[in-house]
């Protein structure tokens, strides 16, 4: 063994260098005739390549280091394992920096490494002690760690370490040694000459690191960006032996991204400055191990942190330079194993980014009162980062690129490289939502992506960079304020709605921040909400994600899928009613689907081709990977979403692709008259649809290539008749619009008696559909209610459910109102849930056409039962369930109670005595279901009951921090009492 792996292992324990770069550097040091340059990405043991040096030497080490956190860190390092080390700072005691001055002053001191900030040693009392040091010959080397601080370009620059070039003057014949894990081309150059180097030899790793997968995935266009970032988790960590890191930009984020995904199942802790220590400790070892898969952290999470088997790095809101997301990413695959990093990123987050780094750099200038060259650094930065996001090129290779390194062999580490076609896909539409957001501003756009300066006006102080995130705290406590403002805002907007009559109101309705859907405000469709649209959105990606998991697709981008979808169904449409129609047919057609054995599915093609997507996926390639669905062969057309009566045409559309308007199965069957009008309505506004944008003719490509390779049409489930799986469809799609307002009780009955009749309830193993419900909370339900988006249930044989709203056929007014005998046999078991809930319904519509006065005339006619009309199911059917449309009860509707459990929670959410929304909604859904259930009985009860159980619930809590809280949250025992005895004896 030689002397220096002697030494490795003697002083460090190590049998071999961690990489020959390493072993290289550290004999290029202990030479110590040239100054010596390191650029070595984070852990990968850059400390060792002065620390061996130091302790072999004869003399001290002076370590510049930035950070008293890091020194300390350093330190402690070194003096477990017994070498003499220790640092001068300014939070030093007096006593202990007598000793090390006097060891210092000593013939032959016993330091080996002396840490130090650079404020210190440009200090006045610290320059006799080094000039005697110096004069001594005692000073082995001058290591400056962290080096690319001393650079103006760098991303820490730090103006202290400009005075190290005059030290490293005065230090002449002491090697110095520079080290840095993040160095671009500029930045290595300001570093040799700042330090005033002589012709250093210059050691850098590769920067390439063939085992990190880059990609990026645009956050916008995702209509539920946690369900995707779940499914990044698990594809990253299949094998359920690593963990991750989720980048956030504020502490907030790291709050809310921590939540959402507990919510869906994966155990992650934020990890942010605002956390207490402990808990933040608490946080990291157990992250470390492995005790909490992900954590989700500000920048101040990673430093010093050593872990091998981190197989993802997610940034949620962008890095704020190319140079710190590779850093930062760069935490993933130390051990060398297959990782990814992955950008979620956002055109909001970037502009909001951009104007912080401006005001930053504007309330600098104003304090110093001019303006410098350096200032544009930050935004150079910036601009180097939002490119690697916006750009058609490997991502690898622009890495390479900004740190001078030469273009690597990406060989598909990257979505680009993987996939161009699919980059490309995003970004355009990524460009036509930026479009449209900047229409909708109408100021035109200012960048590429519609950057507008001026939008975040008063926006925070600082950018949520600093490396303690310090600056965080005040911000994150405006934000939770303002959002706590625009709910009250949101629901005093509401609760004047429900008073007034004019519901052009929800129209108006500006749609939330993170709203999935395309084109939001749109209001081509009258008195279609947004709300309603977001609803009909969740039920196609519930619907989408069932056939995903019978496909046994996990990583498709159902989300981006289910928007593209009801977008085209939404600029195909021009009533509220047809399109709805639309969509729960849809809707109705992939769950079918996804319960049908895949008997068409050609193996080879949907595996290869599920491979390739590499987490993102545009919506024509996921249309491409399905196998093909009733109505397929209609995708060749110029519209690229299918309609629903295109996916209802099952043998008609096969045989006759080129006229896929005409001749409809289905629609000629004309089982009622409103079909018939709708389907002439629907035709005209199909003809009339002319979009072509770049991604239908992709889909159009794609679908013609898979309809070349798959056969016909998936068939229904063969354990049932044609009547039973529609009827369970239609029963399963109006599960999910009224699992709002059913009563919990009826709901589980109702389960029973569909597991009786073979039919199973699609279950999201993600919880997507929980989660989203549990968000759709109360007040929302009565939105949707009192804004006519459900006023009346039509059911049909072949068309499942349709809404349809009154005001535009009134003289089709329908109401149902069904009473099911418990004999009925299990065929008509899923009959029974639907028409419960058509019930349901229609008690709520009446309630609220009574409490407005003013209601149209076609309002006031549903209520009056000589006005009602039937739409049934199939004669059979008809004949057997169908009875006269009964008396509505007086009892407190569900709606009702949830006015009720509203009202009276809000002054606790206003309080903060809710950790967020979410849980406010879904207690408030909770009580309004608990409260309603159960006998029948008055407001007044309902409301006595509200308020005992919400002051029960606060008792024994002091703010309601999860679901769990109110699991243990019964009835009242004796308020239900006296309710019942109330209800015998009235
Ligand atoms: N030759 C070696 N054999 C085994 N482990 C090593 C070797 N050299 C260094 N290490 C270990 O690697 C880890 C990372 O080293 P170090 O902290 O020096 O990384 P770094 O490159 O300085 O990272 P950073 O950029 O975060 O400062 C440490 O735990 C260190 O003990
Ligand atoms: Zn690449």
């Amino acid at each position: 063994m030689t002397s220096l792996k002697q030494a490795l292992k003697t002083h460090f324990g190590f049998d071999t260098f961690r990489s020959k770069l390493q072993e290289d550097v550290v004999n290029a040091v202990i030479k110590g005739n040239r100054d010596v340059f390191v650029c070595m990405p984070t852990g990968a043991g850059k400390s060792l390549c002065y620390q061996l040096p130091a302790v072999m030497a004869g003399g001290i080490t002076l370590v510049i280091s930035p950070l008293i956190a890091l020194i300390q860190d350093q330190v402690d390092h070194l003096r477990d394992r017994n070498i003499a080390a220790c640092s001068i700072n300014s939070k030093l005691p007096a006593a202990e920096r007598r000793l090390i001055l006097a060891d210092l002053g000593s013939s032959s001191p016993r330091l080996k490494l002396l840490y130090i900030t650079p404020e210190m040693v440009a200090s006045s009392s610290f320059q006799p002690c080094l000039t005697d040091l110096c004069s001594r010959g005692l000073l082995s080397y001058l290591a400056v760690d962290e080096a690319h601080c001393v650079s103006q370009w760098g991303h820490d620059f730090r103006p202290d370490y400009l005075k190290l070039g005059e030290l490293r003057a005065r230090l002449q014949g002491v090697p110095c040694l520079a080290l840095t894990a993040t160095a671009p081309k500029n930045v290595q150059e300001d570093i040799v000459k700042s330090l005033r180097m002589h012709m250093p030899l210059s050691f850098m790793s590769p920067v390439f690191r063939s085992n990190l997968h880059y990609d990026v995935i645009y956050r916008d266009l995702l209509p539920n960006a946690y369900v995707h970032l779940l499914a990044f988790i698990k594809k990253a960590i299949a094998d359920e032996q690593g963990c991750g890191i989720v980048y956030c930009r504020t502490r907030e984020g790291c709050e809310t991204v921590a939540h959402q995904l507990t919510k869906l199942g994966v155990s992650a802790k934020p990890y942010h400055a605002g956390l207490k220590a402990g808990d933040r400790t608490e946080a990291q070892s157990e992250w470390m191990q492995g005790k909490v898969l992900v954590i989700v952290a500000t920048i101040s999470f990673g430093m010093g942190v050593d872990k091998a088997n981190v197989r993802f790095v997610a940034h949620w809101n962008l890095a704020k330079s190319l140079a710190s997301y590779y850093q930062e990413s760069g935490r993933a695959g130390r051990d060398g194993l297959p990782s990814c990093c992955r950008i979620y990123y956002s055109l909001k987050d970037k502009e909001q980014i951009y104007f912080l780094i401006r005001q930053e750099v504007k309330r600098k200038q104003e304090k110093r009162g001019s303006a410098k060259e350096s200032d544009k650094t930050a935004v150079k930065d910036f601009e180097a980062m939002v490119s690697f996001c916006e750009q058609e090129s490997c991502r690898h290779a622009t890495i390479s690129k900004f740190f001078g390194d030469k273009t690597p062999n990406c060989s598909k580490a990257c979505d680009y490289c993987t996939n161009p076609k699919l980059v490309r896909a995003q970004l355009e539409r990524a460009a036509t939502l930026s479009t449209r957001t900047a229409a909708a501003q109408s100021e035109g756009p200012k960048g590429p992506f519609g950057f507008q300066a001026g939008l975040y006006e008063g926006g925070r102080k600082g950018y949520g960079f600093e490396r303690y995130d310090e600056a965080e705290g005040s911000s994150s406590e405006d934000d939770a304020i303002k959002r706590k403002k625009d709910f009250s805002d949101l629901f005093r907007k509401q609760m004047k709605m429900r008073k007034s009559n004019n519901i052009q109101m929800e129209e108006l309705e500006a749609p939330d921040g993170d709203c999935p859907l395309r084109d939001a405000t749109n209001p081509k469709i009258p008195r279609l909400s947004i709300k309603a649209r977001e609803h009909c959105l969740f039920l196609l990606q519930e619907a989408l994600s069932d056939q995903q998991r019978a496909e046994d697709a996990s990583n498709t981008d159902t989300l981006s899928l289910a928007a593209d979808i009801e977008y085209g169904v939404f600029k195909s449409h021009k009533s509220s009613n047809l399109y709805k129609a639309a969509v729960l047919k849809k809707v109705s057609e992939m769950k079918k689907e996804a319960q049908a054995p895949a008997v068409n599915e050609d193996a080879s093609v949907s595996s290869s081709l599920s491979d390739e997507q590499q987490g993102f996926t545009s919506a024509s390639e996921i249309y491409s990977m399905k196998r093909r669905r009733v109505g397929a062969s209609l995708r060749g057309s110029s519209n690229p979403f299918i309609t629903a009566k295109e996916l209802l045409k099952p043998s008609l559309s096969n045989d006759d692709p080129k006229s896929p308007l005409e001749g409809s199965g289905f629609f000629n069957d004309g089982s009622g008259e409103s079909f018939i009008t709708a389907n002439e309505e629907r035709t005209k506004e199909t003809k009339t649809d002319s979009t072509s944008s770049a991604v239908s003719s992709s889909i159009k490509a794609r679908a013609n290539a898979i309809s070349a390779v798959t056969n016909s049409p998936t068939k229904g489930c063969k354990t049932m008749s044609k009547k039973q799986q529609k009827l369970a469809d239609a029963a399963k799609s109006s599960h999910s619009i009224f699992q709002y307002f059913t009563k919990k009780q009826t709901m589980e009955i109702k389960q029973d008696e569909e597991e009786k009749a073979n039919v199973t309830v699609p279950s999201s193993p993600c919880g997507t559909s929980q989660d989203y419900s549990k968000r759709r909370g109360a007040a929302e339900a009565i939105s949707l209610v009192e804004s006519h988006d459900l006023d009346v249930i039509l059911v049909d044989q072949k068309s499942d459910v349709i809404f349809l709203d009154n005001e535009e056929e009134p003289q089709k007014d329908v109401v149902l109102n069904i009473k099911v005998s418990p004999q009925q046999n299990d065929a008509s078991a899923t009959e029974i849930k639907l028409l419960t809930e058509a019930t349901v319904t229609q008690e709520m519509s009446e309630d609220v056409g009574e409490r407005r006065g003013s209601s149209p005339p076609a309002k006031r006619k549903r209520s009056d039962k000589t006005m009602c009309k039937r739409v049934t199911f199939s004669s059979a059917v008809e004949e057997k369930v169908l009875q006269p449309v009964a008396e509505p009860t007086k009892s407190t509707t569900l709606k009702e109670a949830a006015d009720i459990v509203v009202r009276y929670l809000d002054p606790f959410y206003s309080k903060g005595k809710f950790a967020n929304k979410e849980l406010f909604k879904s207690f408030a859904r909770y009580l309004s279901h608990l409260l309603a259930e159960g006998e029948d009985k008055g407001k007044g009860q309902v409301k006595a009951e509200a308020k005992a159980l919400i002051k029960k619930f606060f008792s024994r809590i002091q703010r309601c921090e999860s679901e769990e809280d109110w699991k243990s949250l019964k009835r009242l025992e004796n308020c239900s009492n006296s309710i019942s005895s109330q209800n015998n004896t009235g």
